[in-house]
């Protein structure tokens, strides 16, 4: 049976999206206390796929899964999952907003309910969890204490928490990029549902002088090869020079993509495939209930 990470514990927004990859799937799913933890899993060999969060439509990237896949694993993007994401504020026991003091979640989920937490419970202290799941389960374990967590509907029915206000996120449409990453490629992924096809290429240019990143970004365009993302890491070598992430909707053997890579690299770039996979998008029905 297939072993599969995902940042835990039980009821993550992580475990969600890792049971949509393998709905009809006999796989066993084991939670690790971090992303970083989960990713050396399958670099490891301890387990054949790790689940981890990308990208975020109101925060973001998830920066710890870039620079770790950039920096620390050599594994490939197998397949890509955007789930809709709906954030509750839960408890252990009814409380009323005021009476919270402190407010526990994963960053990410923090930073999609700014707006709430600024209109409604601007004294709370905020602090950051592992998971939202794991900030689900530790105010459910005292639940008198003058705390309450953000987090999913999965983790209220999971831990047995009381809903105090459901939908906090501060734009109705949050999204999370999920991604499904392992050794090698997978072709058998690629399925008639998916959306797209895309490529995630790492770029690093060979050197910084006028029009360095526009002679990157022409060879794609002429081409026409439609760019989903483009983002900056830092290489963490020294201050100004970064890696370019770019997603591009084309598969990896598309002639085109390959003379695009090939100019890239003519210009004296370090070109990295970070895989050629499908996307999936997945609605998720009655977040708010158990
Ligand atoms: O804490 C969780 O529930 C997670 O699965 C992590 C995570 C993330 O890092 O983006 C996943 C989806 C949401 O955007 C919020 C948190």
């Amino acid at each position: 049976m297939k072993r599969v990470a995902y940042l835990g514990p039980q009821g993550t927004f992580t475990q969600e999206a890792a049971r949509r990859f393998f709905a009809e799937q006999d796989v066993q799913m084991i939670p690790f206390t971090s992303i970083p933890n989960a990713l050396n899993a399958v670099e490891d060999k301890e387990v054949d796929h790790a689940v981890v969060p990308l990208e975020n439509s109101i925060e973001g990237s998830v920066t710890m899964t870039m620079d770790w896949l950039i920096h620390h694993v050599s594994l490939k993007l197998q397949a890509e999952l955007t789930l809709p994401i709906a954030q509750q504020l839960l408890a252990g026991s009814h409380k009323e907003l005021q009476e919270v003091r402190t407010i526990l979640s994963h960053p990410q989920a923090i930073s999609q309910c700014r707006t709430f937490l600024h209109e409604h419970m601007p004294h709370a202290e905020i602090e950051f969890t592992p998971s939202t799941a794991e900030a689900v389960k530790r105010v459910t374990s005292d639940p008198d204490k003058p705390w309450a967590a953000i987090g999913p509907s999965f983790a209220r029915s999971i831990y047995r928490a009381e809903l105090l206000r459901s939908d906090i996120q501060d734009h109705e449409s949050n999204r999370t990029r999920f991604v499904l990453v392992g050794a090698t490629d997978l072709p058998q992924l690629h399925s008639p549902n998916a959306i797209a096809v895309k490529t995630t290429l790492v770029i690093e240019l060979a050197s910084d002088y006028p029009g360095a990143l526009y002679q990157v970004l022409a060879a794609f365009a002429w081409r026409s090869i439609n760019m989903t993302k483009i983002e900056s890491r830092p290489t963490k070598k020294r201050l100004g020079s970064y890696h370019f992430i770019l997603d591009v909707e084309r598969k990896i053997d598309d002639v085109l993509l390959s003379g695009a890579i090939a100019e890239v690299e003519a210009l004296g770039c370090d070109v990295q495939c970070f895989g050629s996979y499908p996307a999936y998008v997945h609605q998720v029905v009655n977040t708010t209930t158990d």
